[in-house]
């Protein structure tokens, strides 16, 4: 926090803070944290021009609506494919088939989330499921992130500069500079392809022919980090899912879950993205607002400055360019939101009469996961969508189990802006008594 930094942990400060208020100015993103890197031109995630934002955001949103998502939906079903058949392959290995198998469940889920994000906004995988290992690319994007964070740094302090800039390591350096490339060359291919391919940039590029809306060096540098915050985002949270369903202590809330999403579907291929998006699947809706409560992937939060003039927000009154924002870890770790708030409960989500009393008066829309107003969440859909696949699929085809010895836990993870994704070592067993129909092996016999 610097002295002109104002931290929220209030439900009222995320409203007005981020959404339009009659007679109010709007509060814009603070240039000193969000910045493109050197030599980009701006781009939606980190720009705080509003003209530039309300141009871009109208048009990259044709990427990201339902119908976009069900055209979408091949690509997304298809990487879970390679996702469970990959990991039904170890864990029905002849060593593995009476065992389970140890399964670093951050790497595949992350594994998960690039491919899904590199197809849709590349126009190609980065092939981490297929190969079972992490592409160059993804591996050094942590390393990328944490360059960009320190970079930010000097804006806080101008004067020391030079200092900031000495901490950062030539190799660090270098290699977010071929990092950017890497995808650039990749987005540039994708533009230059003749194709309507059902992926982010076919309904994008239908609104802006022959670059007349946005330009070539906008959407490089948009897009690339749409991949960085659509993959990076989902991976931790649900890693962090994961982490919590599989402690033994939550052994009850893990079966409850299990046994919703195997009564719902008999046959592994009946889980689509179509019938996951209609499932009345209540406890898993709940599991994924409580994992999105406790284990956010950006719970530092969203910096903002107070407009000229000054402003009042959530009764206080604030100078101009004061920082502010609502950080995320602290609102929704409040104890004045929600009961036992650092313990993961998936029952508090669920409607009055089937959640226990004590959860009776948590706050839960004081938990905004993705945000509200003008910047709010692009990706919801899809984030949402992926976390229901995945846990639906992994759960109906594998029973889970953490290794003992092997104990992490989700707030231990450092953090650098994002959360940093630590190994989850989980034994994935073969469920018994199911066909499952992509690896060839079945254990129904
Ligand atoms: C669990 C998953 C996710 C969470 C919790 C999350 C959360 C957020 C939050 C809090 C913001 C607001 C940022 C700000 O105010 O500056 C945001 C913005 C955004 N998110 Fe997500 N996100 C997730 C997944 C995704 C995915 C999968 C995509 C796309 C593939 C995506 C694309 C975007 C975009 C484009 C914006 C910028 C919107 C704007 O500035 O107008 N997000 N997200």
């Amino acid at each position: 926090m610097a002295p002109d930094e104002v931290s929220f942990a209030s439900e009222e400060a995320w409203h007005d803070i981020y959404t339009w208020r009659a007679g109010h100015k709007r509060a814009i993103r603070d240039p000193a944290f969000f910045q493109p890197p050197e030599g980009q031109a701006d781009n939606l995630i980190t720009t705080s021009n509003v003209k530039f934002h309300a141009r871009v955001r109208g048009l990259m949103s044709h990427s990201f609506t339902e119908e976009s998502l069900y055209e979408q939906s091949p690509i997304i079903e298809g990487h879970a494919d390679v996702l469970i058949k990959q990991l039904w392959q170890r864990a029905t290995s002849s060593e593995s088939l009476e065992t389970g198998v140890l399964v670093n469940v951050t790497d595949w889920i992350n594994f998960f989330t690039m491919d899904v994000i590199g197809d849709l906004a590349l126009g190609e995988a980065f092939g981490c499921l297929a190969q079972g290992e992490y592409h160059d690319w993804v591996r050094t994007l942590y390393q990328y992130l944490k360059a960009m964070t320190i970079a930010a740094a000097p804006s806080y302090w101008p004067v020391m500069r030079w200092l900031f800039e000495k901490a950062i390591p030539k190799s660090v350096k270098d290699g977010s500079k071929r990092h950017q490339q890497y995808a650039f060359d990749r987005i540039n291919r994708r533009l230059d392809s003749k194709t309507d391919r059902q992926d982010f940039m076919t309904p994008f590029m239908k609104k802006n022919p022959n670059f007349e809306n946005m330009s070539r060096d906008e959407i490089l540098s948009s897009f690339s980090f749409v991949i960085v915050g659509g993959a990076e985002t989902s991976a931790t949270t649900m890693t962090g899912m994961f982490n919590h369903l599989a402690m033994p202590q939550n052994k009850a809330i893990l079966n409850r879950l299990t046994m919703e999403i195997r009564s719902a579907y008999k046959k592994e291929d009946e889980i689509t993205v179509e019938s996951i998006t209609r499932a009345r699947l209540p406890y898993l809706d709940a599991v994924i607002q409580e994992g999105l409560r406790i284990c956010h992937p950006v719970p530092s939060g969203l910096p903002r400055m107070v407009p000229p003039g000054g402003d009042e927000y959530a009764g206080i009154w604030l100078p101009e360019g004061t920082r502010l924002g609502v950080r995320i870890f602290a609102v929704n770790r409040s104890a004045r939101y929600f009961h036992d708030p650092d313990s993961f409960v998936p029952e508090r989500w669920l409607p009055a009469g089937e959640r226990p009393s004590e959860f009776d008066n948590d706050n839960l829309s004081a938990s905004k996961p993705f945000s509200v107003g003008f910047h709010s969440c692009l990706g919801k859909p899809l984030a949402l969508l992926e976390m229901r696949l995945v846990l639906t699929r992994m759960l109906w085809a594998f029973d889970i189990k953490e290794e003992e010895g092997m104990h992490v836990h989700f707030d231990d993870f450092p953090m650098m802006m994002m959360v940093e994704k630590q190994p989850l070592m989980l034994r994935l067993s073969a469920r018994k008594g199911v066909n499952y129909r992509a690896a060839g092996v079945n254990t129904a016999q």
